[in-house]
């Protein structure tokens, strides 16, 4: 057993590391306030300074990982230094980001792991919302859910970008876990209606079918929503996450009830600025082809021929007219890269229209 002695030893130098780790975070954030005058100092007439640098953070975060030896796993490492930057940015500039609330929704939650908790939050009542107050320039940047690995495209999101003309600065993945809770007059052997985003009960089902097959099921704008509504209701629970769970103090009856154990929702940032090569990126077009024989193998031929990897495509009714589409389409490689740009040349001659929504760095977390 460790004696007394020990344990006081070892936690002075604990004591010693923090001093020095907080002196470096302190040197780190006056370096940050150094590099947001040569910022200022730099600029053209007119020009506003971009602080927010999201392809340095990607590589920042990603050689915090691979330089990593332990025992902090990769992950909560990159967290540690994914909050310090976001309190050096801070420095530089408060970001203000637009997300799908009401507060506690997942999206808040997408919005906080990629900023971290330095920026100021701000939640809006639906997707199309987020995209006006950052087209209006009232926020910075938004969080919008765009897909989930069970339930597939989030169409509200996609049509938002047919509509406003912004651009996609970054994304975000988030391993989505559902609980069913309760609040404190809930009486659980009684429960006769679950409350959750359409969304979450479909992620949800086969529990649900299982664990309460004859209980009402009623689809309400958000989890946080849902989450809200319970508080209130003795016979009712809400299917939602743990952001919402806390905020309105409700407990768990069932953990993790989600029925593919790696459910996931991929998130977009949006904000009105174009992002520079980070060395790992992602592009995201929307096309639409002629309605002929041969259109999709003419759109699909230009990525195969230049051998770039397609991560997703997705087709919604166009706003043109009945009966005709337009692709979503999201590749790896940046729209600097010359084989990207290739691609979108060849593409922009055979195309009816052809707009890219941006590069960006792949998620690092
Ligand atoms: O490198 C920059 O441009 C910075 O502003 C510094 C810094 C950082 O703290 O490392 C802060 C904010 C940017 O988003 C990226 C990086």
């Amino acid at each position: 057993m460790m004696s007394e002695h020990e344990l006081k030893a070892l936690r002075l130098r604990i004591d010693s590391l923090d001093e020095r780790i907080q002196e470096l975070i302190s040197e780190r954030a006056r370096c940050a306030q150094d590099v947001a005058r040569v910022k200022m100092g730099t600029l053209a007439e007119g020009e506003k300074p971009v602080f927010y640098r999201p392809e340095r953070e990607a590589q920042v975060l990603k050689r915090v990982m691979e330089r990593n030896g332990g025992p902090v796993r990769d992950e909560d490492m990159a967290r540690l230094f994914r909050e310090i930057m976001s309190c050096c940015l801070a420095l530089e500039e408060p970001l203000h980001v637009a997300y799908l609330g009401p507060e506690g929704t997942f999206s808040q939650a997408a919005a906080l792991k990629h900023f971290g908790k330095a920026v100021v939050t701000r939640p809006m009542a639906a997707i199309d919302e987020v995209f006006r107050e950052v087209a209006a320039g009232a926020s910075n940047f938004g969080v919008v859910p765009v897909e989930n690995s069970t339930e597939g495209a989030v169409n509200h999101t996609l049509d938002s970008f047919l509509e406003h003309n912004l651009s996609i600065c970054g994304e975000v993945e988030l391993r989505i876990h559902h609980h069913l809770l309760i609040g404190e007059n809930t009486k659980a052997d009684s429960i006769t209606r679950i409350y959750s985003h359409a969304q979450s009960l479909a992620q949800c089902r086969k529990w649900l079918d299982s664990y309460y097959p004859s209980v009402e099921r009623v689809a309400v704008a958000s989890n946080a929503e849902a989450a809200r509504r319970v508080k209130g209701e003795w016979n009712s629970a809400a299917i939602a996450g743990d952001m919402a769970a806390s905020l309105y103090g409700l407990t768990p009856v069932q953990q993790k009830i989600e029925d593919r154990p790696d459910n996931s929702t991929r998130f977009l940032i949006i904000g009105n600025q174009d992002v520079p090569p980070s060395g790992d990126d992602k592009t995201s077009i929307i096309v639409s082809m002629q309605n002929k024989p041969g259109a999709l193998h003419e759109l699909l031929l230009p990525f195969h021929t230049n051998n770039i990897d397609l991560s997703r495509i997705e087709t919604r009714p166009s706003r043109s007219g009945k009966w005709t589409y337009v692709f979503f389409i999201d590749f790896l490689g940046h729209q600097a890269d010359p084989l990207i740009r290739d691609v979108l040349e060849r593409l922009s001659t055979g195309a009816v229209a052809l707009k890219v929504l941006g590069s960006y760095p792949r998620a690092v977390l």
